[in-house]
């Protein structure tokens, strides 16, 4: 059978901005033109250190990617995701065995009884050796190269920058311990993701109480979300309340995943956030998103870091989260676990709307948010 869509279709469209006045969050933006200029990284290591009083979200300017680069992507993955299901199935990822490369389908979940989960995703592995036989549909091994670089950009122009100001804002000497647990080379679940939120009758909504994806943290190091014109996003406040977060056109959003948390005891919050039923002028569309998530190496113990003396000032230290056996847990099983146990099949009954706390290794758990 012949693919639904055998091109990417450029310049790619993007959908108006909402009209309505939302309760915005107020994100600090970090300038990565700084990070060159002499005292840059401090200075952006102090805003980064403010930023994250608040919440573990911020934007990112300056980050060397060009608007036609960021809607290659998006052209790329509306074509992906518009192939029949037929078409994606030779390509359907292991969530079972908790890996989540290749495609997601929609409706793997119960968010309540009777409701399934409205989101697809294709998630495209890093550029390494050990990814390099996976067979994707024709549109990505036609774009294959374009996508590489994109990938490769990120991890090289964008996230070693930002690991670098994360050690300065913990006080270690080393600027580089973030980096040597993030080698390009090495095993961890870094990927390229294309996600697409099928639109909802205003019925569903109702049944959902709006909430497509309930209150979570991320399970990496960082997400990284390009201009995204639907807004959905919503981050928790520290006052309790859900603000919206802004589309931004030139910046990228960022947000703070559990692996920092664990390494920092909670100092790098691992930010909760939830996806919504767009504003009504945006209800009638498809939400495409194109993001980026970094993942530390999987045999990194995830323990508070020794050395940082921020961490020692604010006590921090010797209270680290250990599974049932007393061992630390390490990233690759916690990103398993948590894609066995959040993205494959629902196991309750009640489904994810109704959960508040999952159990996803040895005795440590994670937090749901209404
Ligand atoms: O679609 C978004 O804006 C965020 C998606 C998200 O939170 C996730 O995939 O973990
Ligand atoms: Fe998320």
């Amino acid at each position: 059978m012949a693919a639904t869509t055998e091109t990417v279709s450029l310049p790619y469209v993007q959908a108006p901005e909402t009209s309505e006045s939302l309760d915005w969050a107020d994100l600090v933006t970090l300038d990565l033109a700084k990070f060159d200029q002499p005292g840059g990284k401090q200075e952006l290591a102090e805003e980064f250190s403010r930023s994250i009083e608040e919440v573990g979200f911020f934007y990112l300017k300056n980050h060397g990617l060009s608007k036609e680069d960021i809607d290659t992507q998006f052209a790329i993955g509306k074509s992906v995701l518009s192939l029949t299901d037929e078409e994606k199935l030779p390509f359907r990822a292991a969530l079972e065995a908790g890996d989540y490369n290749g495609w997601k389908p929609a409706g793997t979940r119960d968010l309540i009884p009777g409701v399934k989960d409205n989101f697809e995703i294709y998630n495209i592995p890093k550029f390494i050796p050990e990814h390099a036989n996976r067979p994707h549909p024709e549109i990505v091994k036609e774009y294959i190269e374009t996508i590489e670089r994109f990938s490769k950009h990120i991890h090289e122009q964008i996230v070693k920058k930002l690991l670098v100001i994360f050690s300065i804002a913990l006080g270690l000497d080393d600027e580089e311990w973030f980096l040597k647990k993030h080698r390009y080379e090495k095993t961890s679940g870094d990927h390229l993701r294309y996600m697409k939120y099928y639109k909802r009758t205003e019925e569903e909504n109702e049944k959902l109480g709006g909430v497509w994806l309930k209150g979570h943290s991320d399970m990496g190091s960082l997400t990284l979300l390009f201009r995204q014109p639907v807004a959905a996003l919503q981050v928790l406040a520290k006052d309790g309340t859900w603000k919206w977060v802004r589309p931004q056109t030139d910046a990228i959003t960022v947000n703070i995943a559990d692996a920092l948390q664990f390494l920092t005891n909670g100092y790098l919050k691992s930010s909760i956030h939830r996806v919504v039923a767009p504003p009504k002028d945006q209800a009638h569309i498809d939400r495409l998103g194109v993001l980026y998530m970094v993942r530390i190496e999987d045999d990194t113990e995830l323990l508070p870091i020794e050395e940082s003396p921020v961490l020692r000032e604010r006590g921090l230290l010797g209270q680290e989260t250990l599974s049932s056996d007393g061992r630390p847990v390490t990233a690759g099983e916690w990103v398993k676990q948590r894609i066995i146990k959040n993205l494959a099949n629902t196991s309750t009954d009640k489904g994810d709307n109704e959960e508040t706390e999952v159990e996803i290794f040895k005795g440590v758990k994670v937090k749901y948010y209404d």
